[in-house]
């Protein structure tokens, strides 16, 4: 069983503003659909209140929400203030997929083997930001075929990253 992050990216690293995601990229979204469908994927508290009430819990999915509050009632997923325990349960077969937001990418990085980042040119403001990745770390993987930029129906320029650690 693996452990990989999957997050959005603007520039500079932007991946929320506000609770929100600063874009609207249906692409994206398919592909985040497409990597996580059938596996179980692992948030922060906030990421999940985040989540638009036809996407909570996300479907599909084993969903896990981190959070210190024990009391916390996340309705359709499981709540946990173990991350290592999250991450590593028998229970998930397959790769478990870390979703977000910030604070939970930091604390997951150093257990992950991979990343999967949609990089879009977007200059955007934003208040939360993704984790770097060390070039000593971590390699470029399967470059997407286009290697470049698509271009979204709504004018976005994104592409797909993955990255291993090496
Ligand atoms: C897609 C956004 C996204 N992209 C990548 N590449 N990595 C992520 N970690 C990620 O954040 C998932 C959790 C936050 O998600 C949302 N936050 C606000 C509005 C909508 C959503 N989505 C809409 C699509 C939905 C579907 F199930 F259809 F994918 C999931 C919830």
């Amino acid at each position: 069983m693996s452990v990989a992050l999957i997050w959005a990216q603007a520039r500079g690293g932007v991946i929320g503003a506000g609770n929100t995601l600063p874009w609207h990229l249906p692409e994206d979204q398919r592909h985040f659909r497409e990597a996580t469908s059938g596996s179980t994927v692992v948030m922060g508290r906030a990421t999940w209140q985040s989540l638009p009430e036809r996407f909570r819990p996300l479907p599909g999915r084993r969903n896990v929400v981190l959070s210190r509050d024990a009391g916390f009632e996340a309705e359709g997923a499981e709540v946990t203030d173990d991350l290592a325990q999250a991450l590593h349960c028998e229970a998930s077969a397959g790769t478990v997929w870390v979703i977000g937001g910030a604070q939970v990418y930091a604390a997951a990085l150093p257990l992950a083997d991979e990343v999967v980042v949609t990089e879009i040119d977007l200059d955007v403001a934003g208040d939360a930001y993704a984790p770097a990745l060390t070039g000593a770390d971590w390699a470029l993987a399967g470059t997407d075929p286009a290697e470049g930029w698509h271009q979204s129906a709504n004018g976005l320029p994104y592409r797909f990253r993955r990255y291993r650690r090496m």
